[in-house]
């Protein structure tokens, strides 16, 4: 989360020449639900919103998804999303995550127990544990792209990576 998915997918889609969508507005629309909402009935109801909309933006060509934070940690949208095209992961540190969260409001999976935004050290412990937890999944990715730089940078960054890879191992 906070990475700069959301941001950097419409620059790459941009630079390719692709569509783009935001996995996160696809599951509202389709749900009529706010992400927070369908997250206080329970996670659940949020991942199985969100597993649902990922399999509706396979199939095609020329589309750039930003998928949420905890999308690829689910197994099958991994494989899923892995059959569609290459994944790209926007690898953040924590420090550049943390002062991208903002105030946490309207990110449920930076929320306390009582459902109000982690604050201070109680934030940025959720945060480092997140990322750890989620890096075996995330290193799962075709390409890495440092996403630290500014948005421009690493969208750029992230179509050289991209033609490298469809160039091949030879090039
Ligand atoms: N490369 C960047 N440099 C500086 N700020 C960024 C960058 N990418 C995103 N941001 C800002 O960080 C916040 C979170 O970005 P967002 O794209 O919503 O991340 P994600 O979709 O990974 O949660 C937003 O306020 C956004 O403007
Ligand atoms: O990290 C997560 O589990 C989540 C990240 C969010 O998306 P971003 O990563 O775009 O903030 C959103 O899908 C939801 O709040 C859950
Ligand atoms: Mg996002």
């Amino acid at each position: 989360m906070a990475s700069g998915k959301s941001t950097v997918g419409p620059l790459l889609a941009d630079r390719l020449g692709y569509r783009f969508v935001d996995l996160d507005w696809l599951v509202e629309a389709q749900t009529g639900r706010s992400v927070p909402d369908l997250f206080a009935e329970g996670e659940g109801v949020f991942r199985a919103a969100e597993a649902t909309a990922l399999r509706e933006t396979t199939g095609g060509q020329g589309l750039v998804v930003s998928t949420g934070g905890g999308t690829l940690v689910t197994p099958q949208n991994l494989v899923v999303a892995r059959g569609a095209g290459p994944i790209v992961w926007l690898r953040a540190s924590v420090p550049v995550v943390l002062a991208r969260v903002g105030d946490t409001e309207g990110r449920p999976m930076l929320a306390g127990r009582d459902g109000r935004p982690l604050r201070d050290e109680a934030l940025r412990s959720r945060v480092a544990d997140l990322l750890a937890a989620r890096e075996p999944f995330y290193a799962q990715a075709d390409l890495v792209v440092d996403a630290d730089a500014e948005a421009d940078v690493v969208a750029r960054d992230a179509a050289e990576a991209l033609a490298r890879w469809r160039r091949g191992p030879a090039a």
